[in-house]
This record gives C-alpha cells, sequence and structure tokens, in this order.
C-alpha cells in the first residue's frame, strides 16, 4: 500500500474491505471469550474468583440503598405529619445506618476489587506477552518472510502489549454487574412505576448501539492499515537508531523520512479525524436520547406522586433513575467495549491459534559424527509466493568430515542451501540426504542441534561476551572453559582480552557500560558462536567478510583442527579462503555449475577460474605503481573478456 493509497482509506471503503474478517472475528467471539477466561483462570484461581464475586456483590448496593432512601424519606414524612413520633425517629436513623453501611461497604470492596483487576490485569499482559513470544519461536520462517504473515504476527504483538485482553475479562465481569444492579433496581422500579421504569432502562441504547458500530468502523480502519502503521513505525525507527544514525545523517536522508512519515501519519489524521467527527456527532444526537428519556420517566414518575401520595417511592425512583441510567449506559456501552476489544483481541488468538511449524521430523537421531556425508539430489527450491526458482536440480556432495566451500555470485542460491539444510524450508521437489537417510527421517531438534550454523546477518546480541559466545551452546553457557577454547580458536579471545570486564563486558551500545566493537570484532564473536556449538556439521555463511585477511587465514588455517573432524561448509566471497577447501562447489543461478578442488577447478579453466583470476588481478593491480600493474590490469581485461 503507497503513502496516497494511506490518505485515499475512509471509512466506507475500510468497512467493504474488512467486512468478511469483521464477521469471521464475531461468529469466533465466544471462542475468544472462552479461551480467555481459561488462560485467566490459570494464572489465579482464587484472585479471579474473589474479583469476580466481589464485584457482583457490590451489584446489588444499589438496588437496596433505593429502597433505604424510600424508607427514610417515608420516615421523614411520617415524622413531618407528627403521625410516627419516635418510631418515624427510629425508623429514619435505622434506614440512614443502613445506607451508610452499605456505601462503605461498596467503597471498600469496590477499593479491594480494582486491586485484584490491576493485578490480574497485569499478570494477564504479561502472560499473553509471553505466549506471543513463545509462539513466535515456533513458527516456521516462511512466516516470517511472508508479509501477510509477518503483519498478523505484529498486530498480535501489538495486542500483547495493549493489555486489552484484560479489559475483555473487565468488560464480561462489569457487564455482569450491570446486570445485576439493573435487575436489583429494575424491581423496585418496576413494582413503582413500570413505564418510567422502561423508559429509563431503554433509553441508553441508541448511544449503545452509536458505540458498537464505530467500534468496529475503527477496528476496520485499524486492520487495514497495518502495513502503514509499520512503514511509519520503520521510518520512525530508522530515525532513532545507532547503527542507522551515520548513514542517514551523512546522505541527508533525515528530513525524507521525516516527511515519508509525516504523509502516512497524515493519511491516517485524516481517517481518525472524519471517523472522530462523525462518531462524536451521532454519539450526541444518541445522547440527547438518553437525556429525553431520563426526564421523560423523571416527569411520569413525579405526576404518578402527585396522584398517589407516595413521597418515598418518588425519592427512591428519583435516586434509582440515576443508578439505572449509569449502569444501564455502562452496560450497554461495556458490551459494545467488549464488541470492540473481541475484534482487536482476535487478532491475537487468530496469531495464536495459527498452525506451528509445518515441518515434522522423524525419529531418527542424528549422528554424532557424519560417516558419508550430506547430498544434495535434484533440489528445486521456489520461495512461497514467488514463482521463481532460488535452486533449480542442484545436486551435490558435501563429504563427511571434510571442508567444503560454496561459491556463487549474489542471489545464486547459497544461504537458500543452508535454509534447507536446516529445514527451514522444505524443498519443494529433490531430496536431501545425511549420511543416506532422507532429511526428514532425523529428528528436527536433533538435526539443528546437529549443526552449528552462523548466517551472514547473525545477532550481535547486546549482553555479555560470555552469552554471545556460550549462546552457541546454550547448555553450556557455564562452561567457561568450552566458551575460551571457543573464542581462542576464531580469534574472539583478542577481542574479549581488551574489554575492561572480560567476557562479563556487556556488547553493543544499548545499554549502560556497554562496549561497541568493530565490525570484524563482532564476527569474531559469532563465528565463536559457532564453534561453542561442536556440531558434527559446521555451516558458516559468510562468516569472515569483515575479518582482517590475517585472521580468516588463521581461522581457516586450522578450521579441520577447530571443528575436529566435523562436516563443514563455508559460504565465502575472498577466495583466499575458499582455495584452502578440501571441495569447491561453485553455484549459479541456483544450478551446480562446477565442483572439484582448486587445482582442479583452476585447471579446468571455468567460472570458478575465471573469478578466481578476477580477484586476484584485483589484489595485484593495487600493488602499486611498480610497473606491474599495467600488467595485471592487462590480466584482468583478458579475464573479463
Ligand atoms: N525470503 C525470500 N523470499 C523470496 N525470495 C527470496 C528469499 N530469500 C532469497 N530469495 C531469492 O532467492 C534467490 C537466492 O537467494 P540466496 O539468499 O540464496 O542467495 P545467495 O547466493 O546467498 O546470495 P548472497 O551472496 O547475496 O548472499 C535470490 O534470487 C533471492 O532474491
Amino acid at each position: 500500500m503507497t503513502t496516497g493509497d494511506a490518505s485515499r482509506h475512509d471509512g466506507e471503503s475500510a468497512e467493504k474491505l474488512d467486512e468478511q474478517e469483521v464477521n469471521r472475528k464475531l461468529s469466533r467471539s465466544p471462542s475468544y471469550w472462552l479461551r480467555l477466561m481459561a488462560l485467566f483462570w490459570r494464572i489465579s484461581p482464587a484472585r479471579i474468583s474473589v474479583l469476580a464475586l466481589l464485584t457482583w456483590a457490590v451489584a446489588i448496593v444499589p438496588g437496596l440503598q433505593i429502597r433505604l432512601t424510600a424508607a427514610a424519606v417515608d420516615a421523614v414524612t411520617d415524622g413531618v405529619t407528627a403521625a410516627g413520633g419516635d418510631t418515624a425517629r427510629d425508623a429514619l436513623i435505622t434506614a440512614l445506618a443502613g445506607i451508610l453501611s452499605l456505601s462503605l461497604l461498596a467503597h471498600v470492596v469496590g477499593a479491594y476489587a480494582q486491586y485484584l483487576g490491576a493485578v490480574v490485569g497485569l499478570q494477564l499482559t504479561a502472560r499473553i506477552s509471553e505466549q506471543v513470544m513463545a509462539k513466535g519461536t515456533r513458527m516456521d520462517l516462511a512466516t516470517y518472510e511472508d508479509p501477510e504473515s509477518y503483519d498478523r504476527l505484529q498486530r498480535a504483538f501489538q495486542e500483547s502489549t495493549t493489555g486489552r485482553a484484560y479489559e475483555i475479562f473487565s468488560d464480561l465481569v462489569e457487564t455482569v454487574k450491570n446486570l445485576v444492579t439493573l435487575i436489583a433496581i429494575s424491581a423496585a422500579l418496576f413494582s413503582w412505576h413500570p413505564w418510567a421504569a422502561l423508559i429509563t432502562l431503554l433509553s441508553p441504547l441508541p448511544a449503545a448501539v452509536v458505540q458498537a458500530a464505530y467500534g468496529k468502523r475503527e477496528f476496520e480502519v485499524e486492520y487495514d492499515r497495518a502495513q502503514d502503521r509499520r512503514r511509519a513505525y520503520y521510518f520512525q525507527w530508522l530515525t532513532t537508531q545507532d547503527h542507522t544514525f551515520k548513514e542517514i545523517k551523512l546522505f541527508g536522508l533525515g528530513p525524507h523520512f521525516i516527511r515519508r512519515y509525516r504523509e502516512l501519519v497524515q493519511g491516517f489524521y485524516e481517517v481518525d479525524r472524519r471517523l472522530a467527527m462523525k462518531q462524536e456527532g451521532w454519539s450526541a444526537a444518541a445522547g440527547l436520547i438518553g437525556v429525553l428519556g431520563a426526564t421523560g420517566a423523571m416527569a411520569l414518575a413525579m405526576l404518578s406522586a402527585m396522584d398517589t401520595g407516595e413521597v418515598g417511592e418518588l425519592a427512591g425512583f428519583l435516586q434509582a433513575i440515576a443508578s439505572v441510567s449509569a449502569a444501564s449506559s455502562g452496560m450497554l456501552v461495556g458490551l459494545a467495549t467488549l464488541y470492540q476489544n473481541t475484534l482487536f483481541t482476535g487478532n491475537l488468538f487468530d496469531y495464536l491459534g495459527l498452525p506451528e511449524s509445518i515441518i515434522k521430523g522423524g525419529a531418527r537421531p542424528f549422528p554424532e559424527r557424519l560417516r558419508h556425508g550430506i547430498e544434495l539430489q535434484d533440489v528445486t527450491f521456489v520461495y512461497p509466493g514467488t514463482d521463481t526458482k532460488a535452486l533449480d536440480g542442484f545436486s551435490c556432495l558435501i563429504p563427511a568430515g571434510k571442508c567444503c566451500a560454496l561459491v556463487g555470485q549474489n542471489g545464486a542460491g547459497k544461504t537458500t542451501i543452508v535454509k534447507l539444510l536446516t529445514r527451514l524450508y522444505e524443498p519443494t521437489s529433490g531430496r536431501i540426504l545425511i549420511d543416506g537417510h532422507p532429511i526428514e527421517d532425523y529428528d528436527v531438534d536433533q538435526l539443528r542441534s546437529g549443526i552449528g550454523v552462523i548466517f551472514q546477518d547473525f545477532i550481535k546480541y547486546e549482553l555479555p561476551a560470555r552469552e554471545n559466545i556460550g549462546f552457541g551452546r546454550v547448555e553450556a553457557l557455564d562452561d567457561e572453559a568450552r566458551i575460551a577454547r571457543a573464542a581462542t580458536a576464531s580469534g574472539a579471545a583478542e577481542v574479549v582480552a581488551k574489554l575492561d570486564d572480560g567476557y562479563d563486558t556487556v556488547l553493543g551500545r544499548h545499554f549502560e557500560d556497554g562496549a561497541q566493537l568493530s565490525g570484524g570484532q563482532w564476527q569474531k564473536v559469532a563465528l565463536a558462536r559457532a564453534f561453542m556449538r561442536q556440531a558434527p556439521v559446521l555451516v558458516l555463511d559468510e562468516p569472515t567478510a569483515s575479518i582482517d585477511a590475517e585472521a580468516e587465514a588463521e581461522v581457516f588455517g586450522r578450521l579441520r583442527e577447530i571443528a575436529s573432524g566435523a562436516t563443514s561448509l563455508v559460504i565465502a566471497h575472498r577466495f583466499s579462503t575458499v582455495r584452502i577447501a578440501d571441495k569447491i562447489i561453485v553455484i549459479e543461478d541456483g544450478r551446480l555449475a562446477e565442483e572439484g578442488t582448486h587445482g582442479e577447478l583452476m585447471e579446468h579453466d571455468g567460472i570458478y577460474a575465471y573469478l578466481f583470476n578476477l580477484q586476484a588481478a584485483g589484489y595485484r593491480a593495487e600493488d602499486g605503481p611498480d610497473g606491474t600493474g599495467d600488467e595485471e590490469e592487462q590480466d584482468r581485461e583478458e579475464a573479463l573478456r
């Protein structure tokens, strides 16, 4: 959706777009409520029961107070007409004592119930956030790479932080409370004056209908603008991050992003303003009906009291009008809010209900050491939602215990192979065999535990160096010797030695006393994380792009020793790394182009030799103006031809 689209949206178009979604969510409301209640119940059955019981117990107080008010006024009338004397005074004192006790009780119980509500609300919000996090870790990579599913995840994440789920619970409790209050009061009102009672009870209805209608409209608009919301958030994020600052500043992109953010937000503002204007207009008109209804009921009750002379009833009635209109508008508006909250929280439950990792494994344990190797047989892969083949009938063998290099140009399909090997995706066709058995036969958790991977976009954990490395094998987070060995192997030990608190130093700049590392230093830490794993298969996706040539040569010169017999696959663009591999696999446009040792491939004089020479010529041409540069330049031109 473009910025222009955002400003074109109005309530009407959003309504058409998401009508189906809204209806689907509404039909599921009872199931959402049940799940929410079950969740609540699990948090603290005792607190929930006390909260509900206290809230509902307080609900009958207004009904009792009305009767006591009527009794008090009757006692006053008796006293004034001198018919009652001391009896009237006693009756008045009893009624007043009753009113006072009930008010105090309602006040104290109400305050305690509010405290309980706040506590369980906090617990519920934290529990739901945890559930969203846990769900996020159980989803497939495809969910994160598909914009629609990612939108869903983001909506659910937003909902998990708003406390709206708790509002549904309190809406339900409040609705029941108001219902109890209404029943308690209505019993008295209908016995005194049925018509006035009916008008009093129904007059808040139009306001509730307006509220519900606009709650729905608001949901539709928000639902529809999820992408633009994320885009606006992205511009905010770009202009407020430490690692984006340099480029944004030097390219002068700040004003550009602020303008694009403003355009989006103005689009939202226009739609929201129009919605708010219509909603307030209709609410005011509906509220007028409420005001007229309450006044009409009061007039009816007064006229009736003139006929019957029942002043006590009239006083009770007048008090009841205020309580009833508060309770019935509370109930109806509560229902409308419940409706809106249910729609929004539906995003959360829809997400929590999404099928989890559809990639299932078998029961075969992953070998501690590979004996044959990993074989890709005629593997084709098309990313979901696209129709181009990222891999196109790709076949190769990664022999056990050897170090293989995977080489190819950008977008050739190298990282895609890693995603398939780690079962983040399934091949569209073809097979992957590990030691002769289909990859699907292996237990997925064991498979992932048996493969140590560092991706090119590895995470820079803003946590202590110890954890940055130890996360490679989280069960061994306390094994200092293992962490130190992994750090030494990758060259991270030298980096850590210079930090103020050694392995306890927090890396990055997000938290106090954090130490920022250079790109290459971060990469050494990430590499240590892969070595920490000590897995039978080691996959390094461009692990040394930022590491200086000397350190890289040192690591790769000793990779076999470091990986101690593991089968390793290294994706690299620097041919000085690649050439020392036992086997080099060249991929081009998702197909196997060549394979062999450095010597064999150079002899073959194909694409590998071409790329190798190109890079080597580049280095030699940089040697300086000693006369050799021209010669190398000629080589390069030749290679390019
Ligand atoms: N999540 C995705 N959804 C759709 N297409 C994708 C996705 N990831 C990669 N691709 C496409 O698949 C192809 C192979 O991508 P891949 O990341 O495997 O390349 P690569 O060889 O690792 O490239 P590089 O050297 O730049 O890292 C590319 O054309 C890319 O555009």
